[in-house]
């Protein structure tokens, strides 16, 4: 068992009545209405690839027949092409803490990491080091690296929990997830980038695991940079374009190393010579993709709903109470019910360490999420010994959780993922 656990002696298992009445008193229940999903199915994979928003069939439909099928080119003017990447960005920056004017939408996290780590060091010249977290989403950790042997700079790793030991003149930028996409941890994001700023280095934050599930304050903490993908709790879609923030106070000075032609100030002047827009516009690159930008909108517009913008706490406040109601159930259940079972909760205990995730460290851990999986029980699987359920309040039920968790303490105790139609096999998952 984990080493913060809260108590030695585990309570009875949640009633199915108490998440009932949970459910009943949940402001946020009729936003469930406004997705996609399957009957039979309950999904905790929302953390990998969110579920589809209603209203992005129609929304597809238009751009597909009316826009682009009528439209045809007028539509970079006429319905808004053009301005969709900072205008979305502007929405992505509403739930992420960051005033207008800071975020542009477009490409992979990959990519805006690549834009975002190189500007950051071009703003730190004559600094040698990259720090970034060992235990960070593998490609930020390849991206790190190859900037490093681009831009001739160290690449050191080292957990958050460590940075006082690597904080010096030497380190140009730091360069971390908010939330750990296997644990679930999640780092407080103020005091890291304050001491980032002590020492003169610049911080960027990996969002993918955060925004949309919780309150991400980023000009109050002064980030320097951030990115994140928007297919997981923002609902885009899959292969959804990502999103870069950079802070206004950089924007004068910010040398961008991809210079695509959207970026340029004046881009249909068609210059032989860059020169970046002055705004957030400078983070543009090439044509954005465009089905994909309109995808995104729907999962966006989600986050405009009655409900979760009226009552006393804004609506991030209320996504991320429910969420932590959500995975505090779990983490009973597995207290009571999984822990004799070989089950170790992995994620942290104390809510301000926890993102909107469980995970559990179990033997067999991919036969079990395949089980789960044939029972309509969608979570994933993270090598070596990882079962990862993902909660997003939008669209899950306490009532969803209460069942998921009887459904793997079944599956544990009967032992039936050792059944042959679990073995393990290469997937994507
Ligand atoms: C923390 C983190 N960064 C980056 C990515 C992926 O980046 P990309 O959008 O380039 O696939 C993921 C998940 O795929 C992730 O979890
Ligand atoms: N982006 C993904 C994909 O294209 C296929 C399968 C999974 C993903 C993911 O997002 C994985 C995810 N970042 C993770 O936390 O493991």
């Amino acid at each position: 068992m984990s080493s913060d656990a809260l108590t030695d002696v585990a309570l009875p298992a949640p009633s199915r009545a108490d998440a009932e009445a949970a459910d009943r008193a949940d402001l946020l229940a009729p936003v469930l209405q406004r997705f996609q999903l399957p009957a039979g199915v309950i999904y905790l994979d929302g953390n990998s690839l969110g579920a589809a928003p209603v209203a992005v069939t129609p929304l597809i439909e238009d751009v597909i027949t009316r826009q682009w099928g009528q439209d045809l080119i007028t539509s970079w003017n006429v319905n808004g092409w053009w301005e969709l990447p900072a205008r979305l960005g502007d929405e992505v920056g509403a739930l992420i803490g960051a005033a207008a004017g800071q975020v542009v939408c477009g490409d992979s996290t990959s990519v805006q990491l690549f834009q975002a780590l190189v500007a950051a060091c071009r703003l730190r010249p004559g600094r040698t080091v990259i720090l970034t977290d060992g235990a960070n989403f593998p490609t930020d950790q390849y991206i790190a690296d190859s900037v490093g042997r681009l831009l001739g700079l160290q690449v050191i790793r080292c957990p958050p929990s460590e940075l006082a030991e690597h904080l010096d003149e030497r380190v140009a930028v730091a360069s971390f997830s908010l939330v750990d996409y296997r644990t679930g941890e999640l780092f407080d994001a103020a005091t890291v980038t304050n001491a980032v700023h002590q020492a003169g280095a610049l911080m960027l934050w990996d969002l993918c695991h955060a925004a949309g599930a919780l309150p991400v304050h980023l000009d109050a903490i002064e980030a320097d940079f951030a990115v994140g993908c928007t297919y997981k709790y923002l609902n885009g879609g899959p292969g959804a374009p990502a999103y870069i923030y950079l802070a206004q106070r950089h924007q004068a000075r910010a040398e961008l190393p991809l210079t695509g032609w959207n970026g340029h100030r004046t881009p249909f002047a068609l210059d032989q010579d860059y020169q970046p827009a002055e705004s957030i516009e400078q983070a543009r690159i090439g044509t954005p993709p465009l089905l994909s930008l309109a995808a995104l909108g729907a999962g966006l517009a989600v986050f405009a709903e009655p409900e979760l913008c009226s009552g006393l706490t804004s609506g991030l406040d209320s996504i991320r109470a429910k969420s932590l109601a959500l995975t505090d159930l779990a983490i009973a259940f597995a207290d009571s019910e999984l822990a004799a079972l070989g089950v170790e909760v992995v994620t942290p205990r104390s809510h301000e360490r926890r993102g909107s995730q469980l995970s559990l460290r179990m033997e067999h851990a991919y036969e079990v999420c395949q089980a789960l999986i044939g029972r309509g029980v969608i979570g994933d699987f993270r090598a070596p010994d990882l079962l990862r359920l993902g909660f997003t309040p939008l669209y899950l039920r306490h009532v969803d959780v209460h069942d998921a968790m009887t459904v793997l303490a079944d599956v544990l105790a009967s032992k039936s993922y050792l059944d042959p139609a679990y073995a393990r096999r290469a997937a994507v998952t």
